[in-house]
């Protein structure tokens, strides 16, 4: 089994995460608060590094009224240990889980960092450490880790790279986006999905339309994806 993945964002119309100099500033105040009843209705919130290293997120419920002061765990994906230790996703408010690679086979002087760096994040109380994968994270194998950790949903808060990776693998099952009529233009701004991005349209991601409808000012869209059954859902792949 796997936890049911829903992907949100907030895009503008030519579908940029932020403009070309992290101007992130595209859902209005109710978007925000969608996005944190989201947040309280799953068991984890999923981010890449990059997003931390960019946006410094708290990735905690603070828009809306927080009940039994039980955020949802906070999973960030970062192959090679780069999360700055101040990093607010290291606070106290959560658990945080770092999905990380197994780094047996580096050399000696990044092994000797790496098992350093692991020291300090397991001596901030509330972190866990999870391997998955060798050069970059394994998103089937960490999928099926979180679902014997009883993580059985994930929102996922992107960014484009780490969308790319879920996508890429099949491993997102419902869309929900607020398109805010803005562009940003800049084709090194970050977009919804980016990656190597799929070669031909058999390929490609395809959804079905559940529900849309205006949000501040601009549009929310809410799509399932739909699912080819020879490749759906990551099974005891952990070897
Ligand atoms: N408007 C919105 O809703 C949001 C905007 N953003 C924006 O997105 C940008 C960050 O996006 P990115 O730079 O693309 O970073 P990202 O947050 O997608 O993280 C990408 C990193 O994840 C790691 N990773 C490890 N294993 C991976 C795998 N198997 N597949 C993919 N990635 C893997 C890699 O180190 C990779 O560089 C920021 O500008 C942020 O502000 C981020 C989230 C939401
Ligand atoms: N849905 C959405 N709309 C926007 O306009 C955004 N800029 C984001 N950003 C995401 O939210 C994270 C911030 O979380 P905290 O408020 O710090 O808990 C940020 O890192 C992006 O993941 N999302």
């Amino acid at each position: 089994m796997k936890p049911y993945v829903i992907s949100n964002v907030g895009m503008t119309l030519d579908g940029k995460l932020s403009t070309v100099e992290n101007d992130t500033r595209i859902s209005g105040e109710n978007d925000l608060k969608r996005v944190h009843q989201i947040r309280k209705d799953v068991d984890a919130i999923m981010v890449g590094i990059g997003t931390v290293l960019k946006d410094d997120p708290k990735l905690t419920i603070h828009k809306i009224p927080l009940e039994n002061n039980k955020n949802p765990v906070r999973i960030v994906v970062d192959s090679k240990l780069r999360i700055p230790l101040a990093s607010r996703v290291l606070n106290e408010d959560a658990k945080t889980v770092i999905a990380t690679t197994a780094f047996d086979n580096l050399e000696e002087s990044e092994k000797n960092k790496r098992t350093e760096k692991i020291k300090e994040l397991e001596s901030i109380e509330n972190v866990e450490i999870v391997y998955s994968g060798e050069d970059k994270v394994d998103l089937e194998l960490l999928m099926s880790k979180l679902s014997k950790m009883d993580i059985k949903s994930i929102l996922l808060e992107g960014g484009g790279t780490l969308n790319w990776g879920m996508f890429e693998k099949n491993l997102v099952d419902e869309v929900r986006v607020y398109v805010a009529p803005k562009i940003f233009g800049g084709s090194n701004a970050p977009t919804y999905v980016d990656g190597e991005g799929f070669k031909t349209l058999e390929e490609s991601v395809e959804l079905e339309l559940i529900d849309y409808y205006q949000m501040d000012e601009g549009i929310v869209l809410e799509y399932f994806v739909k699912k080819d059954n020879n490749q759906d859902n990551v099974d005891n792949n952990d070897n």
